[in-house]
């Protein structure tokens, strides 16, 4: 693991709408992700000069990893037995191990993207040739190395691509009054992002990659591109097309809102219960999706109040994909070695061990769900953390003071007693015990049966937590822990009072 730098106030660390003063602070390695490099025309002059360099950290869940793996098997692929394929691997695997692939490929995909989406249909290998994914075949043909890059090929992938608009320069700076300040309107721990206009009358907004070395930028670039690719739900955002000229650039559909941080923390009109249930089920929605829903399982690894997106009717849309990385099924997790993400939403054993799955984003949900519950960061401006703060008090089930001033009153309990309910089991410590995205869904809208089945589950390992002898007066006790769960539980059941 990479020495976690402190969480500082430059601009760099987290993002944040421009309004608002957000005090998330992002962890990076030391490598210095977020350092100041603000290139003019990093694939210009680059074109990219690092990627003839030597990479030995390509990581085979990223996209990145993906492509250059495909790159080298496409020209491998027909000497390639069936016995020199890479064993399975069981249970995780690390960026450290990763085989890199020959940087020279990354020439051919950038000149790729640089000429439009029509150039990928032609330099993509034949579709006749690519099976295509499906769930059930997706089992044997991820076992093979080569065929793990058709999810990136496939022909979803092609329609999805030839509906990007490649932006030239100047189209991007007549959109943006030539990236004027006035039409800044977010800045996160790697980029700028300016409001525009297209010339047929659509707002949209221009993510800039402004931070970072140009291989880290052109790294986070491939990611997101890699990422959003693969993806379509309504709560995920929206990819109008990309521009890589005079620097590296994003075009998404303008969320009018901005982020929920922003709603949040900076605006004195406070959001209403209504559409704080809203985002939360709408986000649920999309990591559900992420995690389950689309052909490989996708961590996003940053969920939080700045990468929540808003829609004009306030639908919630999951943004910022440079950070997640695809997990191979037959893999149980993923080992990270440096650590990047945010302070405040990261879980234990991620700090501990670098453990990245399904349960990492489980519990930045969770960290999510205690802000709109509780309208606090989750790191206020003294660095405390609304987990410590907010545990008590759910042990209590003391509501009405985990509860945001602002809404109080004005809100439907039974909906506010699933939310804290989940919430609760979404923080849990111990991975195992947090809910999937599929669960969470079923308790957020209220259905039963997950609650009595995850009551039955909780009575008979608190029979055995209380056989066991308590090590630990505070939260990592077990059968205080559960003890208070099933108290939830039973609230939310309607069997008993709020306390
Ligand atoms: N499509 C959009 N519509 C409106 N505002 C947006 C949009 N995309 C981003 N923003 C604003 O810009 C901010 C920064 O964007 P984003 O999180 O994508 O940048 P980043 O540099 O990748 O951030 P991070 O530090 O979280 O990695 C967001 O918090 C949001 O306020």
């Amino acid at each position: 693991m990479g020495d976690v730098r402190e969480p500082s106030a430059a601009p760099c660390n987290g993002s944040r709408d421009i309004a608002e003063e957000n005090q998330e602070s992002k962890l990076t390695s030391v490598a210095g992700r977020r350092s100041q490099a603000c290139l003019s025309d990093p694939l210009e002059f680059h074109d990219l000069q690092l990627l003839g360099a030597e990479d030995d950290s390509i990581d085979e869940s990223s996209p990145r990893g993906v492509l250059d793996k495909f790159s080298t098997s496409m020209e491998s692929a027909k000497t390639r037995k069936e016995s020199e394929k890479p064993p399975k691997t069981s249970t995780s695997d690390s960026e450290g191990q990763i085989n890199p692939g020959a940087p020279i490929h990354w020439r051919g995909f950038f000149r790729s993207l640089k000429e439009g989406p029509a150039a990928h249909l032609w330099t993509m290998p034949p579709l006749k040739s690519v099976p295509k994914l499906t769930r059930k075949k997706n089992k044997r043909i991820r076992d093979s190395v080569t065929s793990a890059f058709t999810t990136f090929f496939d022909a979803d992938l092609c329609y999805f691509k030839s509906s990007w608009k490649n932006f030239t320069l100047s189209e991007l700076e007549a959109a943006t009054n030539n990236f004027s300040h006035e039409n800044l309107i977010g800045e996160g721990g790697y980029a700028e992002v300016y409001k525009g206009e297209l010339p047929d009358g659509q707002l949209v907004a221009i993510k800039r990659l402004t931070r970072g070395s140009p291989e880290e930028m052109t790294t986070d670039f491939l990611s997101e591109l890699g990422i959003i690719v693969h993806i379509d739900h309504p709560n995920l955002a929206k990819l109008i097309g990309y521009g890589v000229e005079g620097g590296m650039h994003l075009v998404l559909q303008l969320s009018p809102h901005g982020s929920l941080a922003s709603l949040l923390y900076g605006s004195k009109e406070k959001l209403d219960w209504g559409i704080r249930f809203k985002v939360a089920l709408g986000t649920a929605e999309g990591l559900h999706y992420l995690h389950e829903g689309c052909q490989r399982r996708i961590i996003h690894k940053d969920i939080k109040a700045s990468n929540i997106l808003l829609t004009e009717d306030f639908e919630p849309q999951i943004s910022d994909f440079g950070l997640a990385k695809w997990l191979p099924d037959q893999w149980t997790h993923h080992t990270v070695d440096k650590v990047e993400g945010t302070f405040g939403y990261l879980p234990p054993e991620f700090f501990m061990h670098g453990i990245v799955d399904e349960k990492t984003d489980v519990y930045a949900f969770g960290v999510l769900l205690l802000e709109l519950i509780t309208g606090r960061m989750a790191l206020d401006s003294s660095q405390q953390s609304l987990v410590m703060w907010a545990k008590p008090l759910i042990m209590k089930n003391s509501i009405k003071e985990l509860v945001d001033p602002t809404i109080a009153g004005a809100y439907d309990s039974e909906e506010m007693n699933r939310v804290v309910l989940t919430a609760s089991m979404c923080i849990h410590q111990d991975p195992e015990e947090r809910p999937q995205m599929s669960q969470v869904l079923q308790i957020l809208k209220g259905d039963e049966s997950i609650l009595q089945q995850i009551k039955l589950r909780q009575n008979s390992r608190l029979q055995s937590s209380y056989s066991e002898e308590p090590c630990d007066p505070d939260e990592t006790n077990p059968a205080t822990y559960l003890n208070d769960l099933h108290r939830h539980m039973e609230v939310v059941l309607g069997h008993h009072d709020e306390g």
